[in-house]
Formats: structure tokens, C-alpha cells, sequence
């Protein structure tokens, strides 16, 4: 019978079928991160157990460590350091593997585990993180947890499942010039909405997906979350090898050949069937922005927000008090809006590439004066190899902080906010109320966006943004 990518890896980790669809599945990684690592840990050890395979789980520091230049243990929220303590402990305690603060592999949790070669097509890993999708950009099956089912995969190496449907979201054509993976999620939420895929595993597929680099699969897979979905994958293809080849984690010599084999049979069958298939052309997207308070509330930059009522998947009353949250009226423009401040951070879009195109729109000019601009690479490997190239100067001259790497104000688990009501323009995945601070707006964008925004000072199309030769 013909197989989804799915199936084959849902079929080389069944141990053993637990009826009703449920099955026991071999876990292959464990991702933990101080914010709800630390207390799976010390859990586990309360109970008695001990991690079955140290050598096959790995912890970070990122969510609630404090990015700004100098840290230490401390963080704004008083309470922050008992969890780099404990988890810094708990890890070593385990005999894991920690990318503590000052370790150059340091960084949020979705970002060094490609950049590692922790991830590896067909293989199963799981972390108490509900971006742990982003990383099925690899062709990997991996996805977020809770925190007693995290101790169970690290006790024993298995978790018991349910099985998922399958859901394939095929992308023909090419994304246009100044399109990218960040506006096509964007574009997947507001057509499919929030529980457009709720439950299912979504194959990203068609030449478009294709055409994508790894950094762009990576945004792409990371916003699956948002549409409900149990994680997201693409079959790994030479542009996955490439990437992967020489990674400290990554197989070597005759292990990467076999590897690489082995991937090359990581695709779904022609006639395979899906649960649910969805299909888009890429040139029908264009640069998105959020208006309101979920992701799926999104639209074209250069649209107007929708008139109350006027919103296909929303309630009259979700409309009236997400705009009303907002600080926005029916029916106003978007473009032309004042922002206070500009992110540019988080496992979404904080590698190097995007810090990259971001500083090519920065080069030469300067942020608007009442605008809080702030750069947080992703991992310390990034800010590294960014510093390397001097983008960080390119960022500092244009007025934005240049922080260490971590979550940061994607999610202010650390105490690091954003002010009430101030608008925010932000490279992050979701705009939920008091995400980025209490009171907080926040407006999705791609990097490209926020950069030329906060340049203008108000949000504006990232053509604005172009180095003008
Ligand atoms: C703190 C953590 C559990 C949470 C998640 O699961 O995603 C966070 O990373 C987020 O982005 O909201
Ligand atoms: S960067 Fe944001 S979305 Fe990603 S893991 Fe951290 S808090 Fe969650």
C-alpha cells in the first residue's frame, strides 16, 4: 500500500500497536529548555528514574535567560534564575548534554538543534516546546510535548501515541521577489485559518517548498503550531543533505553515506493518501501582516483591516475585540500605522540569512528616533557568524540593540517586555494578547517588513525597504 513520509517514519519507530490507533513509538531525541526542562528533570529524579540515554538528550538555555549584552544568571523576572539554576543542575545531574550561557551552541531550542545536527531525516524527537515542528523542516518527525510525557521519553526512549491524520499543503509556482516563507505561513493562516489543520500532520509539498532554502523550510514549519497542527514536515531532497553534512551531531564518513541513502526513500509514495489535501500558488502571496490577536488574523500589506463581521473565520465579537486591543478601527489601513518598536528575534526568523536580508534594507540608514528597535540572533552560532560578517555593526549604526541569543521578547518568559499599548512590529510567530508584554500590540511580519518599518517608523511594504540602486 502506498505510504505517506509519514507513515514510513510512524512505521520504523512502532514498537509495539497499543490498539484503539494509539502505539508505542521509539524516540530518538529529547529537547529540553530551562522554561519546562528543568522541571521534567527534577520530576523524573523525585521519582525515581534516571535518563535512559543521556547521550540522546540535550537542554539550552533560551527562554527565560536574559539576552541583553553581559548576562549572568540574573534575569528582570526575580524568579527566572531558579530555572537556569535548576535546569543547569538537573541537566548535569542526568549526565546530558547542556548548551549552558557562554557555550557558543547556546540558543533557542528550534534553531540549534538543525544548526547541530540534532535533527536528522526519519528520525523522532521530540521537546516540551509547541514550535518543536519547526525542525520537520529537516524531514524529521518532530513535535512538542508536555512536560510528564517529556519525563516518559526520557525514562524510557518511548512515548504511546495516537496516531495523527496527514494533511498535504501543496505549493505550486514560485513565491514572487520580495515574498517570503514567513509571508507564505501567513498566508496559509489566514486562508486555512487557526484549526485549519488541527490534530493532523501537514506535509509540505509542491515546487515552491522546493525551491526553499533551509532556513525558509524552517519558518515555514515553525508557524504549523498556529494552525493547530500536530507538526509539520518536508521530505528531505540534496538541498537537506547539504545542509546537514558536517554538522557536529550529524553522522560522519560511511554512517552519512548510509544516512543519506536511507533519506533518499523519505518521500511519500506518488499515490499516497492524505487525510485532507489543500493546494495554493505561490504567486497568489504577497507581503503579510497581522491585524489582530491570533496569527490567522492576517492580510496583505496594503489591505484594510476587516470591518467587524466581515472576517471569514472570526466572530463579529472576535473581530470587535481583537481590533479594539489592537487600538484599530474597522476598515482602517494598516500601512501608514506609527510603531513604537521593531523585533527582530525568535525561532520564526532569527538565523543568519534573515539578519542577513534585514541588514542589507538597515546599510546606510537609520531607525526612526521614537522607535525602539531590537536584533536577537537566534543562537549564539548565529551571532557569531553574524559578528564575523559585521552585521551587527550595520545593525548598531542603524540604532538597533544587538543582544546575546535566546527568546527574548518573542515571549517575555524572562521579564523582558515591551511597554502596554506600544505597537510592535515583530519577526516573531504569534500575536496573542500580552505576548510580548502586558498590553502589548503585536503586528507578524516577515524581517524584511519590520526592518523597512522601523525604519519609516510606521509600518510600511518592505519594497520601501530596497537599497535603492
Ligand atoms: C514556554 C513554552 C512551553 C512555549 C511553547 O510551548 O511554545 C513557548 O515557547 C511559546 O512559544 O509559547
Ligand atoms: S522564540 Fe518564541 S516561539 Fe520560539 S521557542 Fe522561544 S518563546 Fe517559543
Amino acid at each position: 500500500m502506498a505510504k505517506t513520509l509519514f507513515d514510513k517514519i510512524w512505521e520504523a519507530h512502532r514498537i509495539a500497536d497499543l490498539g484503539d490507533g494509539a502505539a508505542l513509538i521509539a524516540i530518538d531525541r529529547v529537547l529540553l529548555h530551562e522554561r519546562t526542562g528543568g522541571v521534567a528533570l527534577q520530576s523524573l529524579e523525585s521519582a525515581g528514574y534516571s535518563v535512559l540515554a543521556p547521550e540522546r538528550a540535550f537542554a539550552t538555555m533560551d527562554h527565560v535567560v536574559d539576552t541583553r549584552p553581559g548576562r549572568t544568571d540574573e534575569t528582570l523576572m526575580p524568579t527566572g534564575k531558579n530555572f537556569i539554576v535548576a535546569t543547569r543542575e538537573a541537566a548535569k545531574k542526568a549526565g546530558i548534554t547542556m548548551f549552558d550561557i557562554g557555550d557558543p551552541r547556546q540558543g533557542i531550542v528550534h534553531i540549534i538543534s538543525p544548526e547541530q545536527g540534532i535533527i536528522q531525516p526519519g528520525s523522532t524527537l521530540v521537546c516540551p516546546d509547541s514550535h518543536t515542528c519547526s525542525q520537520g523542516a529537516l524531514g524529521g518527525l518532530a513535535w512538542g510535548i508536555g512536560s510528564s510525557e517529556a519525563e516518559h521519553a526520557l525514562a524510557t526512549g518511548t512515548l504511546r501515541i495516537q496516531k495523527p491524520g496527514t494533511m498535504r499543503i501543496t505549493v505550486s509556482g514560485q513565491l514572487s521577489r520580495g515574498v517570503t516563507a514567513k509571508d507564505l505561513a501567513l498566508y496559509i493562516l489566514e486562508q486555512i485559518g487557526a484549526a485549519g489543520s488541527r490534530g493532523l500532520v501537514v506535509e509540505y509539498a509542491g515546487t515552491a517548498i522546493a525551491a526553499l532554502d533551509v532556513d525558509q523550510r524552517l519558518t515555514l514549519c515553525n508557524m504549523a503550531t498556529e494552525l493547530g497542527a500536530f507538526t509539520a514536515i518536508i521530505a528531505p531532497d540534496d538541498t537537506t543533505f547539504a545542509y546537514l553534512e558536517g554538522r557536529p551531531f550529524s553522522p560522519q564518513g560511511a554512517l552519512w553515506t548510509q544516512a543519506v541513502e536511507a533519506g533518499r526513500d523519505l518521500s511519500s509514495d506518488d499515490d499516497a493518501c492524505f487525510d485532507r489535501e489543500w493546494s495554493m500558488d505561490a504567486s497568489d502571496v504577497a507581503p503579510m501582516i497581522t491585524w489582530g490577536t491570533s496569527p490567522q488574523q492576517a492580510m496583505r500589506l496594503g489591505a484594510p483591516v476587516p470591518r467587524t463581521g466581515d472576517s471569514p473565520r472570526d466572530t463579529a465579537e472576535a473581530v470587535v475585540r481583537a481590533l479594539d486591543y489592537m487600538g484599530l478601527k474597522p476598515e482602517q489601513e494598516i500601512v501608514g500605522l506609527k510603531i513604537d518598536a521593531a523585533f527582530i528575534g525568535s525561532c520564526t526568523n532569527s538565523r543568519v540569512s534573515d539578519l542577513r536580508r534585514v541588514a542589507e534594507i538597515l546599510r546606510g540608514k537609520h531607525v526612526a528616533p521614537h522607535v525602539r528597535a531590537i536584533c536577537v540572533p537566534g543562537s549564539s552560532q548565529v551571532r557569531i557568524a553574524a559578528e564575523a560578517e559585521g552585521l551587527h555593526q550595520v545593525f548598531l549604526d542603524a540604532g538597533f540593540e544587538w543582544r546575546e541569543a535566546g527568546c527574548s521578547m518573542c515571549f517575555y518568559a524572562g521579564g523582558e517586555s515591551f511597554g502596554p499599548q506600544e505597537r510592535v512590529i515583530s519577526s516573531t510567530n504569534r500575536n496573542f494578547e500580552s505576548r510580548q508584554g502586558p498590553g502589548t500590540r503585536t503586528h507578524l511580519a516577515s524581517p524584511e517588513t519590520v526592518a523597512a518599518s522601523a525604519i519609516a517608523g510606521r509600518i510600511v511594504s518592505p519594497a520601501h525597504g530596497e537599497p535603492s540602486s
